[in-house]
């Protein structure tokens, strides 16, 4: 019997062959900085998905990256990432350590130096029972604050409340972290709250702000190119490292003079462990810090206007936390029995993530799209772009939290923390912060909003929305 032809191996296409947008790197950066098109990077990705598919290349000024829409391409290049991922480092950061003379965290180290911090900070930060020791941090502070908003509308002759939560929210996210890592309140949830931690909010947003257009350009030109902007961003990581450093004196001064003898937080943590030298915790403390203000502040705020222009989810979930809640059970099981919770906060993040996309380096050659990507290619996934695809979510532009409960295959969907062993290390903690925090908004009051259209929303390092939404909170009897 004649054999069968061999089918022909699909030839993967070489990399030149990848669709892109403009070829000069420098025009392309030049044209960014004129139009000021940072704000806008998510919508810019997203159009060129449109106009490209689901890979396409762009170049920007010192950085030349693949862009990925996929989940499955998302899968491939994951599964290249080696024992030391990498993501695009941050030159205006590392530029301030060295100029400072700091040390880095695990955000900004990479290979074996990332390796050894990160598996230290894993037991305490983001491990299930490091968690389940802050948890409870965290849940006093989510109370206090719904106790907070009931102190306002006591003040009210209506009973009701509408508010622009935007800044609360930074006070939140600052106090519960705060609690959680140093095991001391800062007091940012009283009528006054304390000026200096209040200064601290305003420092991490102004350093991110500056961070934006300074985020593509090589080091030797950064300060030259706009020397006003280059002095906001030094200043502001100056203040980062006096408050961070003041919070880590507090609590070194109290373990000289006697060992704690409960948890208290998971600096006190790493200081009983001894594994990690004094100035190595510094550098990861700053950057828990710092990382866990506006990072979870913002998911919450997305998902209290999404509750407020999505009646019926809102009541759904009320109706699972008020289940969940109704045995005093030990938190971490209450927190395990709010599903739909979990799926709210899922959707959130797939409809605004706060980072948008998600960076690694293959370790090998890879191919994506039936195209060749060498190894070291920087290669990154539009989250944005991802989560508003119909192509990965059927009706993408509802707010369904179901879409994540049931039997679906989801894997490697919900990829707003990252993936595997470089994923967010503050993840546990941020979900954390926002289950127990919606859990007692939910059970204390309805939220409305009168605004349903969507809302706009900027990049700046963190998704956030162009103009906050007006909220209204009423108690419930
Ligand atoms: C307490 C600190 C903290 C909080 C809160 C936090 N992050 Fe992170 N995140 C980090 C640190 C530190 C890293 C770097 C981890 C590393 O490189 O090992 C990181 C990394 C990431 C990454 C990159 C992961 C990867 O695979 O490359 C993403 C995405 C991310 N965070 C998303 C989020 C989102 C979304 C939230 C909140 C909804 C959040 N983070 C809140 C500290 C935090
Ligand atoms: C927004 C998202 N970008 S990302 C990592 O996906 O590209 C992100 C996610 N998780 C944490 C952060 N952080 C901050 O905000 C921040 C501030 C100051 C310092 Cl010293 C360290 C940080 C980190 C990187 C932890 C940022």
């Amino acid at each position: 019997p004649a054999v069968a032809p061999k089918p022909p191996i699909s030839r993967a296409l070489p990399f030149e062959a990848i669709p892109r947008s403009s070829p000069n790197a420098w025009v392309n950066l030049y044209q960014f900085w004129r139009t000021n098109s940072f704000p806008n990077f998510h919508h810019i990705m997203q159009k060129n998905f449109q106009n490209l598919g689901p890979i396409y290349r762009e170049t920007l000024g010192t950085y030349d990256s693949v862009h990925l829409l996929l989940p499955r391409d998302a899968a491939v290049l994951f599964q290249t990432e080696g024992i030391f991922p990498r993501r695009m480092g941050i030159n205006s950061w590392i530029a301030h350590r060295t100029l400072r003379n700091h040390k880095c965290g695990v955000f900004l180290l990479n290979g074996e130096d990332w390796r050894s911090d990160r598996l230290i900070l894993n037991k305490e930060v983001i491990s299930p029972v490091g968690t389940r020791k802050f948890l409870p941090f965290l849940n006093t502070v989510a109370e206090d604050f719904a106790e907070s908003i009931h102190r306002l509308i006591r003040k009210n002759a209506r009973r009701s409340l509408t508010v622009d939560l935007y800044h609360d929210l930074f006070r939140f996210t600052l106090e519960a972290s705060s609690y959680a890592l140093y095991g001391q309140r800062l007091g940012l949830l009283d009528e006054n709250p304390n000026p200096e931690s209040q200064h601290f909010i305003d420092t991490v947003e102004t350093m991110l702000r500056t961070t934006l257009p300074l985020l593509f350009l090589p080091p030797g030109v950064m300060r030259w190119v706009n020397n006003k902007l280059w002095r906001d961003h030094m200043e502001a990581w100056d203040a980062i490292f006096k408050h961070a450093d003041k919070c880590i004196q507090n609590i070194y001064q109290e373990f000289c003079l006697g060992q704690p003898r409960k948890y208290s937080g998971i600096m006190a943590e790493l200081l009983l462990q001894e594994e990690m030298p004094l100035d190595s915790i510094k550098a990861n403390m700053t950057e828990l810090t710092a990382g866990s203000v506006d990072t979870t502040a913002m998911p919450l705020l997305f998902t209290l206007f999404e509750l407020a222009r999505n009646p019926q989810v809102q009541t759904a979930l009320r109706e699972e936390v008020k289940a969940a809640a109704v045995s005093t059970r030990e938190l971490s099981k209450v927190m395990n029995d709010m599903p739909l919770l979990k799926g709210a906060i899922k959707e959130t993040l797939r409809l605004y993530p706060v980072g948008i996309t998600v960076q690694r380096y293959p370790m090998r050659d890879v191919v994506l799209q039936n195209y060749c990507v060498p190894a070291g290619t920087l290669c990154q996934v539009g989250l944005y772009a991802m989560g508003r695809s119909p192509e990965v979510f059927r009706d993408p532009e509802r707010y369904d939290p179901s879409r994540w409960t049931g039997k679906e295959d989801n894997s490697f969907k919900a990829l707003a923390f990252g993936f595997g062993s470089r994923q967010c290390i503050g993840r546990r903690l941020a979900e954390a912060e926002m289950t127990l925090f919606l859990m007692h908004i939910l059970r204390n009051f309805k939220i409305d909003t009168v605004s349903k259209a969507d809302l706009k929303t900027v990049y700046g390092f963190i998704l956030m929305p162009e103009k906050p939404p007006l909220l209204t909170f009423r108690p419930i009897d």
